[in-house]
């Protein structure tokens, strides 16, 4: 298919675009590098450096591409909980407005299909876990309030003008599939930052509250590989019908709290990672853990890369790519 990927220069989108380009799609990347990288974005995408909201018209009339495109994977976003609080200018514009121009465009051009990144932050804190896509959607910050917003727009464009979208609620994304992986201007997620601890990058790792009600005091939420993500998002490329809205969760069906994921990464990296207490961040949940149930009947969705240390090992070989790369590049 030929295919429009926004947010191609960050972390998922980078990671999808390159799975896509191996089973053959044809892909161009849409991104402003606001919080991405341009060495990111995989060899043989055609890559856009634009606002996905402005680019989007001309992109999809077949400027770049040379023919009509067959779909939209719309992973360009601000998407850090603590920053939705402090900056919500970021989030309803960068986020809302942004999308609305992406949907009005494929609406203009007759594009029919879409997948968006939605998220779990679309729940809040959930009465009960695991979380199901019928649960209550009552986000406890902007950034999910705004992604809940789009995804309320695009069930209204299925249902008027035929546009066919499935919004994929991703829980937390970890882990790396070859020479993609986390690597953004500036980090803020838990399993990088710990790894960047492990590199010796920084001296410890900051445990954001110690006092929530869970078994050890620390947030828990649930890790999905990437490259599982990634499938994901082929499958509901192919499963997109006229006039349907699918919405489907993904993740493992597993939480993990903080100390036990950098327990985690003490265990694959062998390093000690000394950690300490801090204060609760702004907007964050306690518990997130996914129900992927409806993701796995419907789309035949089948995650292979659940266990915690195979996501972490591969992030950190990932890191340390990224390590030997700083390395050469002083060096030379
Ligand atoms: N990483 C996670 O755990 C996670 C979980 C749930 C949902 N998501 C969603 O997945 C998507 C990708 O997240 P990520 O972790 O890869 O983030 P990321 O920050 O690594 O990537 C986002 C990319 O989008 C680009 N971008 C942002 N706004 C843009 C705009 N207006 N125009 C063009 N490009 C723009 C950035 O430069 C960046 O390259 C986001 O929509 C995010 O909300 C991520
Ligand atoms: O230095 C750190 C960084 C994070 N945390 C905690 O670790 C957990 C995970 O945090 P992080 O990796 O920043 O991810 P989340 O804030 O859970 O958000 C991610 O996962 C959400 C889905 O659950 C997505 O919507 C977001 O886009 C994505 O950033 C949270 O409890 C944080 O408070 C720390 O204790 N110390």
């Amino acid at each position: 298919m030929n295919l429009l990927v926004t947010g191609g220069a960050g972390y998922v989108g980078s990671v999808c675009a390159t799975v896509l380009l191996e089973r053959g799609h044809h892909v161009v990347v849409v991104d402003d590098v606001s919080t991405g990288n341009r060495e990111a974005v995989p060899e043989g995408a055609v890559f856009v450096e634009a606002d996905a909201g402005q680019a989007a018209d001309e992109i999809l009339s077949g400027g770049c591409s040379g023919g009509a495109f067959e779909g939209v994977l719309h992973f360009a976003a601000r998407s850090l909980v603590g920053e939705s609080v402090t900056d919500p200018d970021l989030y309803w514009h960068g986020n809302v407005v942004t999308t609305l121009s992406i949907l009005e465009a494929m609406r203009r051009h007759s594009v029919p299909r879409l997948v968006f990144s939605s998220t779990a932050a679309t729940y809040g804190e959930p009465a009960t876990v695991p979380i199901t896509e019928d649960c209550p959607t009552q986000p406890t910050n902007p950034y999910g309030a705004s992604k809940l917003a789009i995804d309320h727009a695009i069930t209204s464009y299925c249902h008027a003008y035929g546009l066919g979208a499935t919004s994929l609620r991703y829980f937390n994304v970890a882990g790396a599939y070859r020479s993609a992986g986390e690597n953004r201007v500036v980090e803020t997620h838990l399993i990088p930052l710990i790894l960047q601890v492990a590199m010796g990058f920084r001296d410890s790792i900051s445990v954001f509250g110690s006092d929530w009600e869970t078994r050890d005091g620390t947030a828990v939420r649930d890790y999905i590989h990437v490259l599982d993500l990634a499938e994901a998002h082929l499958l509901a490329l192919d499963a997109s019908q006229p006039g349907r809205h699918g919405i489907y969760n993904l993740g493992s069906g597993e939480g993990f709290t903080v100390r036990e994921v950098i327990e985690a990464c003490r265990r694959v990296t062998g390093r000690p990672i000394p950690a300490k207490d801090a204060p609760r961040r702004l907007g964050d949940p306690a518990v997130l853990v996914a129900s992927s149930d409806r993701a796995i009947t419907e789309l035949g969705w089948s995650p292979k890369h659940t266990a915690i240390d195979k996501i972490v090992s591969d992030a950190w070989e990932f890191t340390q790519q990224l390590g030997d790369r700083a390395h050469a590049a002083r060096s030379s």
